[in-house]
């Protein structure tokens, strides 16, 4: 029996007494077995939801988030959400995405931070899970979320739409259930981590596992300020240079010092100034466990694991299915999505968005995603 949790879980790692905002939570049926071995038991998911499910039941669609993403994919800020939805954009009334004829699902991924089950939640001992929570593969997020479309009475997505690892859960969502998926669209994503992907994660996760508040992973209970901020602070420093491309930041920052420093007297550059102020922001909002988690399950990716090779596996790819990249894109090339576009059989060609910020463009370029959105919809 799927149940649909209205009040905030002792299980969010977010702070006690936090407003939940637009989200609900659903607990999973049991416990789910786990592709690494094992299941994890009492997991429970937050989403979001927008529009509603019409009587054909045929227009729902699937939206999954990135690293750092959660279900709040549309709307203003505020109390639970303190930022306007990440793809507020491209998914709305009246947007490419129109809330008011499409029902739009959003999970935070299970292993999250903002509600789902992870390493800060409660473990059925009542303490945080910590260096107990497993690991997780993208397999284990998408089969978790095959309750939430249950509960839902949701049959079939009529699209499944993610960037960077919410593309990689998309495909992976697809090829784990076929039958429910029936349309894609996978954006700045690879059918595979590559050798310097998994090792972009690495030194995000040893950042991590070298501040001593890390403690193993069990510093949950620390007091408020000493859980591994300076890990995670540099995790993201490392990462989001990756989300944006050489051009970008030159132009933007130059050789020029922060304004009132000086580099000779201690002082930083201003991309140093703006790489701690990103720092600062995730810290404030994410969990180093759901970090760690989750970049692990991003490098562990490969979408042809038992299934043949990713050639094969892509080849198994019955839904009508739109691929796009971002030109510009450091850490997930284009030849990753020309690879998408070439192997999954009704995908057409691999549409291009032009963007000065690198990786990140699938975030920022809503002007130019719509269109392709608007395609996949429209078939
Ligand atoms: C909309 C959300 O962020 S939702 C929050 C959940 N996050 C997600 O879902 C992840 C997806 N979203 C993202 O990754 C980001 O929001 C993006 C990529 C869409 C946009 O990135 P942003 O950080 O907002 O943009 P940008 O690179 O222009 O940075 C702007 C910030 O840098 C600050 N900044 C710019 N130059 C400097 C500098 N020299 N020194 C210090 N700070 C600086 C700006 O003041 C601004 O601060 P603010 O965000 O506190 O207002
Ligand atoms: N800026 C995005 C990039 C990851 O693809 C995030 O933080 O999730």
């Amino acid at each position: 029996m799927l149940t649909d949790v209205v009040a905030p879980p002792a299980t969010a790692a977010w702070r006690a007494g936090d407003p939940p905002g637009r989200r609900r939570w659903l607990d999973l049926r049991g416990p789910l077995p786990l592709q690494a071995g094992g299941a994890l038991p009492g997991a429970r998911l937050a989403y979001e939801t927008w529009g509603s499910l019409n009587p054909k039941r045929d227009n729902a669609i699937l939206v999954l988030h990135a690293l750092t993403g959660d279900s709040h994919v549309s709307g203003a800020g505020g109390p639970g959400h303190p930022t306007a939805g990440w793809w507020d954009g491209l998914v709305g009334p009246g947007r490419a995405v129109d809330t008011n004829h499409w029902f739009v699902v959003a999970p935070n991924a299970l292993g999250g931070c903002q509600g789902s089950t992870g390493p800060a939640s409660a473990a059925p001992d009542g303490k945080p899970w910590g260096s107990r929570f497993p690991f997780l593969t993208l397999n284990d997020l998408a089969r978790a979320e095959n309750d939430l479309a249950d509960h839902l009475g949701v049959d079939a997505w009529a699209a499944v739409i993610g960037g960077s690892l919410g593309g990689m859960r998309a495909l992976e969502w697809t090829l784990c259930q076929p039958d429910r998926v029936r349309a894609l669209l996978l954006l700045a994503c690879t059918a595979a981590s590559s050798a310097e992907q998994i090792g972009w994660c690495s030194a995000q996760v040893r950042a991590i596992e070298a501040d001593p508040n890390w403690r193993g992973g069990d510093y949950h209970h620390a007091a408020p300020g000493h859980g591994p901020h300076a890990g995670l602070g540099l995790a993201r420093r490392i990462a989001h240079l990756t989300y944006r491309s050489p051009a970008e930041l030159n132009g933007r920052f130059g050789r020029i010092p922060q304004p009132g420093e000086n580099p000779w007297q201690g002082g930083r550059y201003s991309i140093e100034s703006y790489l701690d102020h990103q720092a600062a922001k995730l810290v404030g909002r994410f969990d180093a466990g759901s970090y760690v988690t989750l970049t692990k399950a991003m490098a562990d990716y490969d979408a042809g694991r038992g299934r043949g090779g990713v050639a094969a596996a892509l080849a198994s790819v019955r839904a009508r299915t739109l691929v796009a990249g971002v030109a510009g894109d450091r850490l997930f090339p284009l030849v990753q999505q020309q690879e998408l576009a070439d192997g999954i059989p009704a995908a057409g060609p691999l549409r291009v968005l032009g963007s000065p910020y690198g990786h990140d463009g699938f975030l920022i370029e809503t002007g130019q995603l719509g269109p392709i959105v608007g395609e996949l919809l429209s078939r």
